[in-house]
């Protein structure tokens, strides 16, 4: 065998047959529908080294593309590792701005606008100019739709045809409103010399649409095209993609239209989809073999996703995925936390945990019961992170897309958090089921799914998240906590707890707290509240968290009425879990004893 034939071997020996397929398909476009967990990133980086070593493709002439720096960096780590250091792996944006910088001086004589370090000044001042508010949480949403428009191809004089049609909505706003926004917001980058992020992209079109000589140039450099999260393609993406590949077919897309999770920014799954009939002669792959996850958690991912999934399963059997029902808020994260602790005790490293879910928000009562614990934790968003930090990852279910985890917990599985309260399309709701299953397919081994039968501050009854049905987890029985026994558990939630004074149900969240109705007599001991609030500001000031993080007014009230004498009696106070328990409950029992001895 000679030593190209030799090195070409070498690589596909830690494949398996279906991801060989992969390595080995070349001379006609090929797509890879590769389900969750199921080695795509090694399949195409493989596919890469196999290339260059048969001699199939040049290294140098490869473009590998992703859709974020983190995945960018870790292709380049892989293929490096693979011996073929050479290959550009790079995002759309980080490959169009390199070449745009390059050959715009040299096209038009000018340098390239630089790009804005962020745009919301920008958005502020086309607002105002409109006039409409400026307030954050509607500046966040005009930048989502701007960068929506742009990579859907919707310019501002079109904007108010088109947006309603994609079933769009910003804010409150009338289409005409945000059509304004936009023009005023062209106005104000021109006027200050720049381009936004998504204008990379549109430079680079025009650039090499107009100049068939820039095209050449472009091409030439790059021959051999693979595009990883082929999901995630929008339209701007795909037209970039058509213009550096001109009319050759060397390309390999790679995704899964079940981990489709950004349709709302302009994604388009169907590009993923119809592959197949766009280019015609190509070859479609499957990965289907999963080497992550335990056969419970595919289980429960191939139930959610339906026929269309089809996971198999590689590792052994684990334990049952378990569903667990919290009184509120407060409480599901405090169980959380416990479970996370266990986790540890176990014998995992707080860096193979993580809690996910679906809006930043949910992490705050998260944080302050981690806190609370001294449990190290990292926000995936922020999350400075060192990677080498050992600490549990707090995420939204977005930005946990393309990781994995020995154990997860997944909270807020009610419905209005997941499916989110503003998915009210078919379409949205089906996104909203792709997030859980992106979820659930991060867990290796322990997978915990957790819900609040209420809100924070008393705020309304909740249901369990209709996906939980969807995923099999009442009909198989796999196993809940604290939910009742029988099959109708998902239709009947649990028996509310009763008031003390009057017998009657509570439901209100700070009313189940107290133990009693807001209406009913308290045994309020004003004077042991105080003590209680005396020992609770200590206890911030010495952990440097706000009060509430310690516990909240209506947990303070609830121990001035009841008294807890012993940890038994603390925990039957909603809000009070093992770890607030174990943290708090022998200093609260003496402030408590001390108070009734003077
Ligand atoms: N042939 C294989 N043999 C053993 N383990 C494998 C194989 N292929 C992949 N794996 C392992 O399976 C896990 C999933 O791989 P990878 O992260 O590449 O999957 P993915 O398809 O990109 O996942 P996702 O789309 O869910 O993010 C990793 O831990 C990887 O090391």
């Amino acid at each position: 065998m000679s030593t190209e034939a030799t090195l070409a071997a070498r690589v596909l020996e830690d494949l398996d047959a279906e991801q060989r397929a992969v390595a080995t398909s070349f001379g006609c476009p090929v797509v890879v529908l590769a389900g969750a967990g199921t080695g795509k990133t090694r399949a195409i980086t493989h596919r890469i080294a196999y290339g260059a070593a048969s001699g199939v493709l040049e290294a140098r002439r490869t473009l590998a593309v992703t859709f974020t720096s983190k995945a960018a960096t870790e292709l380049r780590r892989r293929l490096t590792q693979l011996g073929v250091p050479r290959v550009q792996a790079r995002t759309f944006h980080a490959a169009a701005l390199r070449q745009i910088s390059y050959f715009w001086p040299r096209v038009y004589g000018v340098e390239l606008p630089p790009v804005a370090n962020g745009n919301f000044g920008i958005i502020a001042e086309a607002a105002r100019a409109v006039p409409i508010s400026v307030e954050t949480p509607l500046l966040r949403d005009l930048a989502a739709e701007i960068s929506w428009a742009k990579v859907s191809n919707v310019p501002p004089d079109r904007y108010s045809d088109l947006a309603p049609q994609a079933g769009r909505e910003v804010g409150g706003l009338d289409a005409d409103q945000v059509a304004s926004v936009l023009v005023r917001y062209e106005q104000v980058k021109k006027h200050q010399g720049v381009i936004d992020f998504d204008d990379i992209l549109l430079c680079a079109i025009a650039l090499l649409h107009e100049h068939p000589e820039v095209a050449d140039q472009v091409r030439d450099q790059y021959r051999h095209f693979v595009v990883d999260e082929y999901q995630d393609v929008s339209p701007i993406q795909r037209t970039m993609l058509e213009l550096w590949l001109g009319d050759r077919e060397d390309i390999c897309v790679v995704g899964d239209p079940n981990q489709a999770i950004h349709t709302f920014a302009g994604a388009q799954p169907a590009y993923l989809t119809t592959f197949g009939r766009d280019h015609p002669g190509a070859l479609t792959l499957r990965l289907r073999t999963n080497y992550r996850s335990t056969p419970q958690v595919l289980t429960v991912a191939n139930a959610l996703i339906g026929s269309g999934a089809g996971l198999r399963a590689t590792r052994d059997g684990g334990p049952a995925v378990q569903v667990v029902a919290a009184a509120d808020e407060q409480t599901e994260a405090a169980d959380a936390v416990s479970w996370l602790v266990a986790q540890h005790h176990r014998g995992l490293a707080w860096r193979q945990l993580a809690v996910l879910y679906r809006i930043n928000a949910q992490s705050e009562v998260l944080a302050g019961e981690l806190r609370a614990a001294k449990v190290p934790f990292v926000l995936r968003d922020a999350e400075h992170q060192d990677p080498s930090d050992d600490a549990v990852t707090l995420s939204t279910i977005h930005s946990a897309k393309g990781l994995e985890w020995e154990a997860v917990a997944m909270i807020g599985l009610s419905d209005g958090l997941l499916p989110f309260v503003l998915a009210d399309t078919a379409a949205a709701i089906a996104e909203e089921k792709r997030l859980l299953y992106v979820g659930l397919t991060r867990a290796r081994t322990e997978l915990r799914l957790s819900w609040a039968r209420t809100g924070g501050h008393g705020r309304g009854m909740r249901e369990p998240s209709r996906f939980l049905r969807t995923a099999g987890l009442v009909e198989r029985g796999v196993v809940t906590s604290d939910m009742p026994q029988q099959g109708s558990r998902f239709r009947k939630p649990r028996a509310l707890p009763a008031c003390h004074v009057c017998g009657e149900a509570l439901s209100d969240a700070v009313e189940i707290k107290l133990g009693r109705h807001e209406g009913c007599p308290a045994r309020l001991d004003v004077e042991l509240l105080d003590a209680l609030h005396q020992w609770r500001s200590v206890q911030a000031q010495n952990q440097s968290v706000p009060a509430f993080v310690v516990f909240t007014d209506a947990t303070l009230r609830a121990l001035a009425e009841q008294k807890p004498v012993d940890p038994a009696d603390l925990m039957k106070i909603p809000g009070i879990g093992r770890v607030k328990c174990e943290c708090y409950g022998n200093q609260l029992i003496e402030v408590i004893a001390h108070h009734a001895s003077v």
